[in-house]
């Protein structure tokens, strides 16, 4: 098993503290809900994870790695990757040139992991602008899937979606963990809370 852990992590934006001394161990196979009230620092401190944002002191590893040491190309490849709210997909541009654009993956590839969230051939041309917010959610998934990464950091990924592509969004979730992967959510929904083996609340480190 492998271990996400924060040791002494504290973040300030000018004199503002956002967080302070947060120590907390991640591990493989789970699935974790991030919550607190609105501007308590979920999505700061989800950032600082996937290295969004610079912690002022302490330090991130996975294993024996300090997060901050593995070379940006590597660790936004192989160790984080993000499901987001507004799904962070390219409106003016089609589905398989928003699962390209990483690394170009041959047309079946891409077929496999869009059907796998239950989108067909069809949707490979069709331009994200013109997809509902659950399909553009499963387009970001699939996205992911391919990425294939350690740790996936999603900021509030149902907030958008209804009760239906939401449960679609945390049963994906779901079997990444399963497959070894550490899962944190942000996120202020029941529905999530309800799915994951552990809430964390970022209140309890204030
Ligand atoms: N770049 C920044 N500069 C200054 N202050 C910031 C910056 N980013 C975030 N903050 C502040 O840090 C605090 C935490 O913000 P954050 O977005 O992490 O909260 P959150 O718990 O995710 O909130 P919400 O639930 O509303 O999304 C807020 O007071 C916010 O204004």
């Amino acid at each position: 098993m492998s271990y996400l852990k924060l040791s002494g992590c504290s973040k300030s934006f000018d004199q503002y503290h956002v967080f302070r001394n947060v120590n907390y161990q991640f591990e493989t196979g789970k699935m974790y809900a991030l919550v607190g009230p609105s501007g308590s620092g979920k999505t700061t401190l989800l950032n600082s994870v996937g290295r969004l944002e610079k912690l002022t002191s302490g330090s991130i590893s996975f294993d024996d790695t300090d997060i901050k040491t593995i070379p940006s190309l590597k660790c936004f490849r192989r160790y984080i990757g993000y499901l987001f709210q507004n799904y962070a997909l390219v409106d003016e541009e089609t589905v398989a040139q928003n699962l390209n654009i990483v690394k170009h993956y041959r047309t079946n590839v891409l077929q496999e992991h869009l059907s796998k969230y239950g989108l067909d051939d069809t949707y490979l041309t069709r331009k994200i602008f013109t997809l509902s917010g659950g399909e553009a959610q499963r387009v970001a998934l699939a996205r992911l899937s391919l990425q294939d990464p350690l740790i996936v950091l999603a900021d509030e990924p149902t907030g958008a979606l209804d009760h239906a592509n939401g449960q679609l969004v945390l049963d994906s979730l779901r079997e990444m963990a399963n497959s070894g992967k550490i899962v944190i959510i942000a996120t202020h929904d029941d529905q999530v809370k309800a799915a994951v083996d552990e809430c964390v609340r970022i209140t309890d480190f204030k």
